[in-house]
């Protein structure tokens, strides 16, 4: 996977979003939060913390974009701050249940957002890289599916999203 392509096809997103939304402020602190908002769109599709409930998760399809949701935001707060030089996919060896892995990946993007350094960044992809495994995807749909939803984002800007 081409992690450098997607840093740059994230820039290009974000400087076409700011100019059309007209943003001149740091939106830093709203990307985390976004970020945080998103791992949980993530976690609902998967159901997997409903015990409550017999209903399984969303289709792949579905989860998959929530996730490169989450990496777009992911990519962009790294870009804010220069921290944009991961090469490869994060591979993570951890074999936590899904619950405990969501439960890791908002406490690091909680640290990260505390302590913005450039290890505190990578653990959240380690998490991210520890998340895709546990839900069997690999980089090449992780890449597919994050240039389909770039395309999506730029049509729902030129659209008036
Ligand atoms: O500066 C921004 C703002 C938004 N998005 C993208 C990331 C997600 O794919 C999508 C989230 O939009 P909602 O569906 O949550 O509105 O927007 C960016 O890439 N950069």
């Amino acid at each position: 996977m081409n992690i450098e392509k997607i840093f740059d096809m994230q820039k290009e997103l974000d400087d076409f979003i700011m100019k059309t939304q007209n943003i001149t402020q740091d939106v830093f602190r709203e990307k985390t939060l976004a970020l945080l908002v998103e791992l949980g769109e993530l976690a609902n599709e998967t159901r997997c913390f409903k015990f409550w409930s017999t209903k399984g998760p969303s289709a792949d399809a579905v989860i998959l974009e929530e996730f490169v949701d989450s990496i777009h935001f992911l990519l962009s707060l790294g870009i804010m701050k220069g921290f944009n030089d991961l090469k490869e996919w994060p591979e993570d060896q951890r074999e936590e249940s899904l619950t405990e892995l969501f439960l890791q990946t908002q406490q690091a993007i909680i640290v990260f957002s505390n302590d913005v350094t450039r290890a505190h960044y990578n653990e959240i992809w380690l998490c991210y890289g520890a998340i895709a495994k546990a839900l069997n995807f690999d980089a090449q749909n992780i890449m597919d599916a994050y240039i389909s939803k770039n395309e999506k984002n730029y049509d729902r800007q030129r659209s008036g999203y």
